[in-house]
């Protein structure tokens, strides 16, 4: 079998005097979208910042790409092709959408081939494109991050719940985004609280609970299992809409 991309082993984190996470251990294979999911509180930000080196494992070893990057620095992590779209996006309101972009390519200018491709994903971008971005819409907004993040090809992607506090038509649109990106061959780590937007979107789920994983598998076989999601994340059927 082959190494999946990212692989994290028995991973436990401290923040100053508190234990968060307690030997993570879950796999994230190359060209598919594997979603983290969890009640509130559960570590799934501390693992994403954990994978970039924003805090350091305390044990355990975080693999990706066949190495280990577990005691590497965050710009080295980067520079290794990891990105991360943390949950409040970073983007720069006053300037506009375009110098947003245009900044976040280290290597030179992005291409034209890549820029017609980001718009593509996110066509909203493009009506604002000489506008600052501070107008944008809390979706837009979150859309530029993600565009910022993948304005240069990544290896995979880390993204904080991108639907958060959406409206069901931003939802609808941001999946559809989604869909085009792994269309595309990305690989991604996403973070999601919208249920909807997780089995809509998932190849693989893996869920967290008080610093822990419960579960790991295959989306479908959660979304197909009612009482699975309601043990390990108290959904109920409405949940689903
Ligand atoms: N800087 C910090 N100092 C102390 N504790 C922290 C810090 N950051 C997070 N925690 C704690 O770590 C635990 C996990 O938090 P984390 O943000 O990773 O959870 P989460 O699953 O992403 O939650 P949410 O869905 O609410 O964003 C929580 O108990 C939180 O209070």
């Amino acid at each position: 079998m082959t190494e999946p991309l990212l692989q994290l082993s028995g991973v436990h984190t401290h923040i100053g005097p508190y234990h968060i996470l307690h030997g993570v251990d879950f796999a994230v294979p190359a060209g598919e979208l594997t979603m983290l999911l969890g009640r509130n509180g559960a570590g799934k930000t501390t693992t994403l910042r954990t994978i970039m080196g924003l805090w350091q494992a305390s044990s355990g070893n975080i693999r990706f790409d066949g190495s280990d990057i577990t005691t590497r620095s965050t710009p080295d992590i980067a520079r290794a092709g990891i990105a991360y779209v943390p949950e409040s996006m970073g983007i720069f309101t006053d300037l506009t959408v375009r110098e947003n972009i245009v900044l976040a390519a280290r290597s030179g200018p992005v291409d034209k081939s890549r820029l017609d491709w980001l718009l593509g994903l996110f066509p909203a971008l493009k009506r604002f494109w000489n506008l600052p971005a501070g107008n944008l819409s809390g979706g837009q907004k979150q859309m530029l991050a993600i565009a910022r993040a993948i304005s240069e090809p990544r290896r995979l992607l880390l993204i904080d719940e991108p639907t958060k506090g959406l409206a069901p038509v931003m939802v609808r649109s941001m999946i559809e985004a989604f869909k085009s990106l792994k269309a595309s061959g990305e690989t991604i780590l996403l973070v999601e609280q919208n249920f909807y937007a997780a089995s809509a979107l998932g190849d693989n789920v893996v869920v967290m609970d008080d610093g822990r994983i419960v579960h790991s598998g295959a989306m479908s076989d959660l979304v197909a299992d009612k009482d699975m999601q309601q043990r390990l994340l108290g959904l109920s059927l409405d949940a689903h809409q």
